[in-house]
């Protein structure tokens, strides 16, 4: 193991990402290199996770280090300055798919037990259960978030607007909530004023104990919140949103499986059992010993019914019989409820309303879409944006300000941290968390199959969030702290928030989420520059839906997370990992991944070394700078179809552009004297670089695995410019 932390870790992730580093990263270490700093990778893919998960189930030559939990420690040192891609939060669909590839790649890994009975398979599962859904950013991120668009992003939105769709004011998209009953009704919450250890409880109406967790440790000052959603209520509001549907309107769930790993599958899965209905009531029990699980979606019953002819007839006409869906992917037959992960809250909600309230029915035209979003929680912020915008129509992007967040984020804060203490519950009774001194922090009287959870913050993270949240709206101007005084544990946070901004001197106004987006969106078209000062979930949320409506992506976001020990953890964009843009790559080798979020990253990487006095990489820094700015500028990001510039193209640009720069700054004679001769081959080379990208488009390419890719094709396609190559070295 190396003894010194490396100057610069770069993460190994999954789909477009990835392919992009392949390209990009050789030219980053070469880059680094040259001042003498080093660039090392630690592998926190999907895949990488697993093998590290399992060593017993490997040879020797098979196994590898378990990077992921090095980050975890590296993270909360001083030292640490990691650019951090988007990965895999994998649903079970993923997690299962990405086994079967190993196994099939020679690794002798368990198969995943959906029902384990014997020891051995409860052990698997719990191994896989800590791989699943989001299993890498909680542990990461040990700070709290600052995203924001650099000042060159946003005003190339500006002057290159994206498109937008028309929003009509007899638009028929909607939002639909439960009436009660949720998570957000069911709320309890309370701050603590000594640490102390706890467990949670349930009882059985017949008396019986069970502990669902022991030794729970809180903090002095943590705030913990319990609270459940009812089943019967959701099955109930499914329903009657499923019958209510207008005709021509199409019908959409809007989840987080993926960070909400325990809820969010369990309440996609009741919608699948009510859509499916009709279809369950005759076969559930035959589907049932063919091992689907409703939490699986309608794609996994497929996979398992498929040559079955009743059975698949049958699926069709329950299917035809409901209300049309909206699409993943209409030509593939892809519907809203196929996959767990394929419709992901804070990416799916923003492309409908980017689009003016549409979404892609089963005919694969566009309409009008009812949007459920069970829980109340946060539903408000995309009912109101729909009511905003079908009151004032769309967003002019040419001159609207620019929407920032600070986000609560650090140490598994809030519900993004909640799933070790999320429960199904087996049978009507009650659940409490009973402190050490035998107090019951809280209690909720639960039946079978209510979902009740309970998610906490510690307090450094909020004091550390609420300095955050003041120095960013200093340097802003407008803010406002998006908590709902009705709201139990908003109530306990603005317990914090109030007396600090008193001591701090400065008035920034607390808003519920709806009254908060509202004022964002008004100031916002005045073009006035808003910080959105929210909790966990709205981080995520509100760093998708702003910036795709004003940049057109989140990819571009400049996505900064402050260690509370002193690293740097500099992740890119606000997006996720782009698996559609994997399949084009494999089928006529076209990458349309933009790199700008990897670009800013690194920008912000190479400043924390500067800041802690390494003035080469200050230099490295501002040139990064310089070269994002032009590849803006000068229209280098990749565009969407074969032929046109993609992914490869771009790196080569930012390559040249960061080169130039570097030769033509006289604060480090040695760099300058290093990056003449390779700004000038750069320069020199365009047309041969270019002809050789651009030759390699428009045949299917093997990458020698999804999940587990073989790194040497991956090179291969992701460099098929020798001229480039050379002069990178
Ligand atoms: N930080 C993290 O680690 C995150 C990880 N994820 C993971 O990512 C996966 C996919 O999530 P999903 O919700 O579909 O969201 P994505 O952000 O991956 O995809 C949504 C769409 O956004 C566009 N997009 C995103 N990034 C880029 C980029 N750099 N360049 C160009 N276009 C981009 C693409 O549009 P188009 O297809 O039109 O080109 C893409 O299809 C999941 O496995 C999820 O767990 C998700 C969010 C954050
Ligand atoms: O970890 C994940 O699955 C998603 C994270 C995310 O969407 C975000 O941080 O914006
Ligand atoms: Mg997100």
């Amino acid at each position: 193991m190396a003894n010194k932390t490396p100057d610069i870790i770069y993460t190994i992730v999954d789909e477009a990402p990835q392919l992009a580093s392949g390209s990009l990263l050789p030219i980053v270490s070469a880059f680094a290199g040259a001042a003498g700093l080093g660039v090392e990778t630690r592998d926190i893919s999907l895949a990488g996770r697993i093998l590290a998960t399992f060593p017993d189930y490997l040879t020797d030559d098979q196994k590898i280090t378990d990077d992921l939990a090095e980050l975890g420690e590296l993270v909360k040192t001083p030292e640490a300055n990691v650019i951090k891609l988007p990965n895999i939060s994998a649903s079970v669909p993923q997690l299962t798919a990405a086994i079967k590839e190993l196994q099939a790649q020679g690794y002798k890994l368990p198969d995943y037990p959906y029902e384990p009975s014997t020891d051995e398979e409860k052990d698997v599962r719990a191994r896989y259960d800590t791989i699943k859904g989001s299993a890498v950013n909680p542990v990461l991120r040990e700070g709290n978030s600052d995203r924001r668009s650099a000042k060159a992003v946003k005003n190339y939105a500006m002057q290159h607007p994206h498109s937008m769709g028309e929003w009509s004011k007899d638009s028929k998209t909607t939002v639909a909530s439960m009436s009660g009953n949720d998570f957000f009704a069911n709320e309890k919450s309370a701050t603590l004023s000594d640490a102390t250890g706890a467990k949670i409880v349930f009882t059985a109406e017949d008396g019986t104990e069970t502990v669902l967790k022991s030794g729970l440790k809180y903090q002095a000052g943590e705030i913990v919140d319990a609270t459940f959603l009812s089943a019967k209520a959701l099955n109930a509001f499914v329903k009657a949103e499923i019958e209510s549907m207008e005709p021509g309107v199409l019908f959409s769930v809007h989840l987080k499986a993926t960070m909400m790993k325990v809820s969010d599958p369990i309440i996609f899965g009741h919608f699948v059992s009510v859509y499916l209905e009709d279809f369950l009531a005759k076969h559930g029990e035959t589907v049932k010993a063919l091992g689907f699980n409703p939490n699986g979606g309608i794609g996994d019953l497929e996979a398992r019914i498929k040559g079955n002819a009743e059975l698949e007839a049958d699926l069709k006409a329950a299917l035809a019989a409901k209300p049309p869906m909206y699409m993943v992917n209409s030509d593939k037959g892809i519907t809203n409820l196929h996959v767990p992960s394929d419709v992901i809250i804070d990416a799916s909600m923003p492309a409908v309303i980017r689009a003016g309230g549409i979404g892609w029915g089963p005919d694969g035209k566009a309409a009008d879409t009812k949007c459920c979003i069970p829980d109340n929680s946060y539903a408000g912020v995309y009912d109101e944006t729909i009511n905003y915008f079908k009151e004032t129509g769309k967003l002019d992007v040419t001159t609207c300000g620019a929407v920032s967040n600070v986000g609560l984020m650090a140490q598994k804060a809030e519900e993004y941290g909640s799933h070790p203490t999320t429960f199904e519950i087996a049978a009507n009774g009650k659940v409490e968390i009973v402190l050490d001194n035998g107090t019951v922090l809280h209690s909720h009287t639960v039946e079978a199959g209510d979902i009740w959870r309970s998610a906490t913050v510690k307090k450094a993270p909020i004091e550390d969030w609420i300095r955050l949240a003041i120095r960013r709206t200093k340097a802003t101007g407008l803010a406002a702290f998006w908590l709902d005084a009705n709201r139990a544990h908003d109530a306990e946070l603005i317990k914090y928030v109030e007396p600090a901004l008193k001591e701090a001197g400065i008035e920034i106004p607390i808003m519920a989420p709806r009254e908060a987006t509202r004022f964002t969106f008004v100031e916002m078209r005045k073009g006035n520059d808003v910080v959105t000062i929210t909790g966990n979930v709205l981080r995520d949320y509100l760093t998708d839906l702003f910036p795709i409506l004003e940049l057109g992506t989140s990819a571009k976001m400049l996505s900064i997370v402050s260690l509370m020990q002193g690293g740097g953890l500099f992740e890119t964009g606000a997006g996720g990992s782009a698996p559609k843009h994997v399949q084009q790559l494999v089928e006529e080798n076209h990458l349309r991944w933009d790199s700008l979020g990897e670009f800013c990253a690194l920008g912000e990487s190479f400043k924390f070394l500067a800041e802690k006095g390494n003035a080469k990489a200050g230099v490295l820094a501002a040139a990064v700078e310089d070269a994002t700015q032009k590849v803006l500028e000068d229209n280098r990001s990749p565009e969407r179809k074969v032929g046109q510039p993609d992914n490869r193209s771009s790196h080569y640009w930012f390559a040249r552009y960061w080169a130039v720069a570097m030769a033509a700054q006289d604060e480090d004679a040695e760099l300058k004297a290093h990056f003449a001769p390779i700004a000038k081959a750069l320069v020199d080379g365009e047309d041969a670089i270019l002809g050789e990208l651009k030759a390699a488009e428009g045949k299917a390419v093997d990458l020698g695995g999804y999940y587990h890719a073989d790194p040497a094709k991956v090179a291969a396609v992701m460099r098929p410019s020798a001229t480039l190559n050379a002069i990178i070295g």
